[in-house]
């Protein structure tokens, strides 16, 4: 399989995305979903990097941890050109609507406008290895729901895309989303995702606008159990880890 992917296609791509919906899309449910982000070729080609060990600066089984079941590896600096296209793509519409939901939750930080100041500001804190990850699920694998903080400095959104064809590759396997809201009970997004399709989420927490103004929700992600086949995404996080 040609692991030589289309990083200028791609970039374009991006920056061709109807920003504004997407955004209207988080503000109004808590994710939004570019449907077809990358071709079934990409995604089997990305999917087969897993067990390519040159690509990766560690393994996680989930298990040990109590994260879940399934593994997943960390992308090694310098990352491969598609990994950091989609890092350096998305980040300044992410970084624009992240600094708007900080406008509105009254947090002082803002986001520079390009990928490499932000982490220049992480690797400062050291904060300097690379989060972007594979993860690979199995029968029976799932993925508890979690915040991916790795540290003091925090990009409020990511995205994962999946690399695996649901009712052909497997079943099951779920991305959900819960949204704890203050003094209310839990509300749980069910993101249906076909193959290629990057769903994009808080990392944290959101504003969502209330009678009285915004106020705050805090938001955890994870997978529900597959009941079959093998299932892979590909996480992108923009914040680098301690
Ligand atoms: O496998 C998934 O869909 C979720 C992966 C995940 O937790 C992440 O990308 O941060
Ligand atoms: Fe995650």
């Amino acid at each position: 399989m040609d692991a030589r992917l289309p990083a200028a296609d791609l970039s374009a791509r991006i920056d061709g995305l109807d920003w504004p919906a997407l955004e209207a899309e988080l503000n109004a449910h808590g994710c939004a979903v570019v449907r077809g982000l990358l071709t079934p070729q990409t995604c089997a080609a990305l999917a087969a990097w897993y067990d390519a060990p040159q690509h990766f600066r560690s393994q996680v089984i989930m298990a040990r941890h109590g994260f879940g079941r399934g593994e997943y590896r960390y992308f090694a600096y310098p990352l491969p050109d598609l990994v950091s296209t989609l890092r350096a793509g998305f980040y300044p519409p992410l970084a624009a609507i992240a600094n708007r939901w900080n406008q509105a939750l009254g947090v002082e930080t803002r986001f520079p406008a390009a990928h490499a100041d932000f982490l220049a500001r992480c690797h400062a804190a050291d904060q300097t290895r690379p989060t972007p990850l594979l993860l690979r699920y199995g029968p029976g694998d799932y993925n508890c729901l979690h915040q991916d903080l790795y540290g003091e400095h925090v990009f409020p959104l990511q995205l994962a895309i999946l690399l695996s064809a649901p009712g052909r590759d497997f079943e099951g396997g779920e991305f959900v989303l819960t949204e704890q809201r203050p003094r209310m009970q839990s509300r749980v997004e069910v993101v249906p995702l076909t193959q290629g399709d990057a769903v994009i989420f808080p990392v944290r927490e959101r504003p969502v606008s209330g009678a009285r103004g915004p106020y705050r929700v805090n938001l955890r992600h994870g997978v529900s159990r597959l009941r079959a086949g093998s299932r892979h995404t590909l996480g992108v996080i923009f914040h680098d880890a301690a």
